[in-house]
């Protein structure tokens, strides 16, 4: 048993306990983030900071804040300057501006993050979230089913207020993306192809960037019927509703942006051999185009775990 001296000389367990509190509290800062934005605070400093905004113009501007709330918006400001998304100038007469990870919030920014951090804090996520323990207990193939009696793909077909969540969230990184594939560093991968298609394309984004940017190169969108929903394409773009593992159309390349990560390595299997069947050859220039978020190795224990399993 410690008593009070050696815990005042215990570096590792004043270390832990700081480092404790962070894990503890880490749910404030996205439920800030998500409170900002429904409150409309990015927009309303983006229109107003000439270059900052005073706290109590914030307050006055923002359209739906109960006037009996007013005296908690400095600290609400406070948890998301000291997090980096908002600045605060003292020197200048206090103010705050946006920073440029807080621009991501704002609503019209051609690659805002706004709908992921929404989408991140729907109670729909948040309960799959809280569901893990459960899930590992019980013999269900995802948290999701387990906290919600489904797959979230059949749940999106169901819930189109979620699906909406979902797909703005999806639509939101793949503008960013798209502009990426297009520039020089990525655009060698598309030439000489004459087809492609983009399988769980969602609502079109990369397949529409990438047809306006080859002409000759038609972008065919594969993915479900309640995400295609009457979406007709134009020109060299086409929309087509269907299952990834019933039918792929044949094209010169396929594009899997965040599928495979989705599925398990059998599906996946499954999938890619779906693919396979789709393209020419890999000596007649067929080629499948992967996009995932890759976590480096560094210190190679948790995914050499996941090697040996599979
Ligand atoms: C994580 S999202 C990625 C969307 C898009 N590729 C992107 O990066 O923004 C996965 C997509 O796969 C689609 N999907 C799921 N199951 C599918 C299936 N069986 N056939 C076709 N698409 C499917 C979903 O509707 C969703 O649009
Ligand atoms: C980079 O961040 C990503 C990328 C993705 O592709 C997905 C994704 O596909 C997904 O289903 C979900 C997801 C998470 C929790 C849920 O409760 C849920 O219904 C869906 O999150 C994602 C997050």
């Amino acid at each position: 048993m410690l008593n009070n001296n050696d815990i005042c000389a215990n570096d590792q367990l004043i270390q832990a306990e700081v480092q404790s509190w962070d894990y503890v509290l880490s749910y404030v800062l996205p439920s800030c983030i998500k409170c900002a934005i429904e409150l409309g605070i990015p927009d309303v400093l983006h229109k107003n900071a000439n270059p900052i905004m005073s706290l109590s113009d914030l307050v006055a501007n923002l359209p739906n804040l109960n006037p009996s709330k007013a005296s908690f918006i400095p600290i609400l400001m406070r948890i998301l300057v000291h997090s980096g998304l908002f600045n605060y100038h003292q020197q200048q007469g206090d103010g705050y501006s946006l920073t440029g990870v807080g621009r991501l919030l704002l609503e019209d920014d051609p690659f805002s993050k706004r709908s992921f951090f929404l989408f991140a804090e729907h109670p729909v996520v948040l309960n799959t979230t809280v569901s893990v323990s459960n899930w590992l207990r019980d013999d269900l193939p995802t948290a999701f089913e387990t906290a919600h009696g489904k797959s979230h793909w059949d749940y999106c077909a169901e819930e189109p207020e979620f699906s909406g969540f979902f797909d703005n969230a999806m639509t939101s990184d793949s503008r960013l993306i798209s502009n990426l594939l297009i520039s020089d560093c990525c655009k060698g991968v598309f030439e000489g192809l004459t087809s492609l298609v983009d399988v769980g394309g969602g609502t079109g984004t990369v397949a529409m960037a990438i047809a306006n940017a080859f002409p000759s190169l038609k972008s065919i969108v594969l993915d479900l019927p309640h995400v295609i929903g009457d979406r007709k394409g134009t020109g060299n773009l086409e929309f087509i509703a269907g299952s990834m593992f019933d039918k792929i159309p044949h094209a010169n390349a396929i594009l899997l942006k965040w599928i495979l990560h989705n599925w398990s390595d059998q599906d996946c299997v499954k999938l890619l051999k779906k693919c396979k069947e789709s393209i020419p050859s890999k000596e007649k220039g067929g080629k499948v185009i992967i996009i995932e978020i890759v976590m480096e190795d560094n210190n190679s224990n948790g995914s050499n775990l996941f090697k040996h399993n599979t």
